[in-house]
Order: C-alpha cells, then structure tokens, then sequence
C-alpha cells in the first residue's frame, strides 16, 4: 500500500458483485483498491458477513503494464489460493466482474478477503513506538515463518503490509511479490520498498523471469520493521528513502557500521542486528524459526499478549455465567469465562491454567492462553503460538507430559504425544492436529 495514493480502481457504492454488495473504501495500493463489503445472501454459511474486496486494477494500460499487473495478480491469487495459515489473511473467494455496463471495471479481478480493521502502518502514523510493539512483532514474526516453512517468500514486508483485525491480532497481507522457492532462491517481480530492501537487492540483476531473491530478503526487512516498530525510526540514517538506500550500500561495503537506536530495548538489540547482518550470507544462519522463538522470547508473549484493539470491544449478551477477563489471544478475541467466576482466576489463562472461553462458531472449550484456533492444521516440523497452544493442553489439560518440554516446536515428543491423545480419544492416530483432534484437545470431555 502507498499511503496517499490515488484510488486506482473507482467502485460505486451500493455495486453488487456475486454475494456481496460493495460499501465503502478501505484503501488503495499502487495497484488495487479494497472496499469493505457485505453479504447479500444469506445461503452460504461459509462466507462470513463481511468481507474486503480488493479489485485489481485493470484500465487503459500498455500491454507491458496489463502483463505485469498479471503477473502481480496472479501471484497473490495463487499464494492465498494454496495457503491458509493463522497468520496470513484469509482468501475467501476470486470473482471476475462481468460487467458491460462499466467498462472501467469489465474484466476486473476481485479478491474476497477477510475483513481487516487498518494497517500497521496507520497505527505507527497515531503512535510511532506502539506499546504492543514486541507483541506485534511476535505475530508478524509467526507469519513470516508460516510463509516460509510452506516455502514462500513475501518481498515486500513493511507495516503498510501488515493489517489488524478488530481484535488487534496481525494478519500478513499483500502478496503481490510474494514468490515460491525453488530450492534455495525465488524469482519476484523487480519492484520493492527501498527502506526494507537488503542491500544485495537495491541495484539487483533483474533477468527475464524478474529478481532473484532469497528468504533472507524477508529477514532483513523484518529488521528494519522491528527497528521501526520498537524506536520510531530507521536503523540506517538518512532523511530520505534514498540517502538511507546509500547507507545501507555503504553499510554492506563495510565503509559504514550499524548505529543502531539507544532506544531499542536490550532485548531487541541482537535480534535486529542479526536480521540486518550486512550480507546475505551472514543473515542465512537466522532462520524464521530460530528467529522466532527469540522474538517470542524478547516480546515475552509465551505467556500472554496484549494488542492494540482498534476498536471498543463490544460484548455479545451473557453466553456464560460470568465473563471475568477479556484479552486477544493468538489472533482470537476470546471471552474468558469461568462458571464460578473465584475472583483469583480473573487473570488471563496461562499455559499450565487453561481456563474455560467461548469461541463464537465452536462454542465452550478450554484455552492455555497461546492461540484461540480450533481448526488450523498442524504438524511435525510447524511451530509458533499454535504449536505451543496444543502443547499446552497436552500436557496440562489432558496430563500427557511425555510431550516434554511447552517450546513452540512440533518436533518427535509432540507428534508422539498427539498419536497417544488421539489413540486416548479415538481420533484416527496420524500425529496431525486438525480441527477434530483441536476440538478434542479443548472440550477434553471437561466441560
Ligand atoms: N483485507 C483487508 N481488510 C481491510 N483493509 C484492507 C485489506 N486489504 C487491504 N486493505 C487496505 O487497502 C490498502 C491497499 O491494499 P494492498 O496493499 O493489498 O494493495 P496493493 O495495490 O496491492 O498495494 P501495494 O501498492 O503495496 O502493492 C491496504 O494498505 C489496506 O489499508
């Protein structure tokens, strides 16, 4: 997203598309234009109420343009087509307008998305250091290694790119850049931010299939977010996105060190200069899943964490006999409820407390406090909140301590420990922690 940019696809108010009447705009990109939308049709239950709809800009372009916006296009289409992961916004649907009538919208491609509440890129515009930074950063950090471990690359991570939902909680968006690895490297299109592009890439060697780029491309990127995200400024000096675009080549030369801010806590500060090592290879040794249990580590959120709501909770009507805390959990607004409500156990649930919550579409469950899904899939060799979410129930809710140590990774201990839950509950054994083994782990038979 470009902030200020001119709306490149215009859509009337009221423009009716498949199931979904389009209402008013949410932003505009180089490329594209997103309306929030509601459903006009009440058959379908999977769709949800309300929904963003991107249109992708078609218009009067030279061949070599439309080509492009093709290929941008379609890269988003694909990636969001193949993926679905917590931390990544949700696709629901691709619609193309078949509309005579409006020729500047004939032909349009039309994603429907998950409905976000803003960017981060607006809350850093209101507050540039952001109390619920390092929790941020945690679950942008979650997304990025969602990305990567499906074998994708995002290429284009900053905080425009980054959006909220109405609970606070992040969602990766925009992949128009995104690209598959084939092997060690994919091919993007030769178009970046300059303030989050490694220095290898600036003046890159673009060939007929675009830039070559690496996960590390991602990680540099996710250096400077969290430079800018923890202090309010960039890690490389300069007053524009060009002298700090010369810095950054100087730094990569080796004729300039990294100064980075005083203000980035102690915590931090390896992390981000490790993401900002100065070539590709040095940053190859920091992975999205080591980095990530780092951040998670610096940003404390292995317990709980709090997110900045956008906007004021409302309470649905008493599902429960008391509601005693409310806080945002792994990307889901939950209402912690317990029957007896002791005041003791206000507090927010912890990893060896789940409590009781109820989930809008599931109903009662238990929560350990570090995701709220109950139908992503997870696997050996996954990690971040869900991962530990499971891990948790495991061996504190349902007592299987041979799950060993509550450490986000999906390694050997806890694929046995799910075989021997599933095999406990009747659940085809196969390791794998999909919606009915979730739904297992939460109710427990419990409730
Ligand atoms: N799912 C969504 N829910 C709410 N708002 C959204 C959603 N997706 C995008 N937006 C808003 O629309 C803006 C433009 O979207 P997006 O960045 O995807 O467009 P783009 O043209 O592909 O951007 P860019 O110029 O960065 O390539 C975003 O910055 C955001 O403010």
């Amino acid at each position: 997203m470009t902030g200020g940019t001119p709306c490149p696809v215009p859509v009337p108010k009221g423009y009716r598309i498949g199931p979904w009447e389009v209402r008013e705009p949410l932003g505009s990109g180089a490329f594209a234009t997103v309306y929030a939308a509601r459903r006009t049709q009440a058959q379908d239950p999977e769709l949800p109420p309300v929904a963003a709809l991107k249109f992708l800009a078609t218009g009067t372009r030279t061949p070599r343009q439309l080509r492009h916006l093709r290929d941008l296009a379609e890269r988003e289409v694909e990636l969001l087509g193949r993926l679905r992961a917590p931390r990544l916004i949700r696709m629901y649907d691709t619609l193309t307008v078949d509309d005579p009538g409006h020729p500047e919208l004939d032909g349009a491609t039309v994603l429907v998305l998950e409905r976000a509440e803003g960017s981060l890129d607006a809350v850093l515009e209101h507050s540039p250091k952001p109390e619920s930074g390092p929790a941020l950063l945690a679950q942008i950090c979650e997304g990025m290694h969602q990305l990567h471990h499906a074998g994708w690359l995002h290429g284009d991570l900053k905080p425009a790119n980054v959006l909220l939902l109405k609970d606070g909680s992040v969602r990766l968006a925009d992949f128009n850049m995104a690209a598959e690895l084939e092997g060690t490297h994919a091919y993007a299109p030769a178009f970046a931010t300059p303030d989050y592009t490694p220095p290898e890439l600036l003046w890159p060697e673009v060939d007929e299939r675009g830039t070559r780029i690496r996960p590390t491309a991602d990680i540099w990127a996710y250096g400077v977010l969290a430079h800018v995200v923890l202090t309010g400024t960039f890690p490389l000096p300069g007053s524009s996105a060009e002298a700090r675009a010369d810095a950054a080549t100087r730094y990569a030369r080796g004729t300039e060190e990294l100064r980075l801010s005083p203000e980035l806590p102690a915590a931090w500060r390896e992390i981000v200069t490790d993401c900002l090592s100065r070539t590709h290879r040095d940053r190859i040794a920091h992975d999205t899943s080591s980095l990530l249990r780092r951040v998670e580590e610096a940003a404390g959120t292995s317990r709980s964490a709090r997110l900045p709501r956008l906007r004021p909770r409302r309470w649905r009507p008493a599902l429960v006999a008391a509601m005693v805390a409310a806080t945002v959990l792994g990307g889901t607004a939950v209402t912690y409820a317990l029957r007896d409500s002791p005041p003791a156990a206000s507090a927010p649930p912890t990893c060896k407390k789940p409590v009781v919550y109820e989930d809008q579409t599931h109903g009662r469950g238990y929560t350990a406090g570090s995701s709220g899904t109950w139908d992503f899939v997870i696997k050996r060799g996954d990690g971040g909140s869900q991962v530990r979410e499971a891990q948790c129930l495991l061996r504190y809710l349902h007592g299987i301590t041979e799950v060993g140590e509550v450490d986000g990774d999906f390694g050997p201990l806890t694929h046995g420990a799910v075989v021997t839950f599933q095999k406990r509950t009747g659940l085809d054994a196969d390791g794998v922690v999909g919606p009915g083994t979730w739904s297992a782990l939460r109710k427990g038979g419990q409730l």
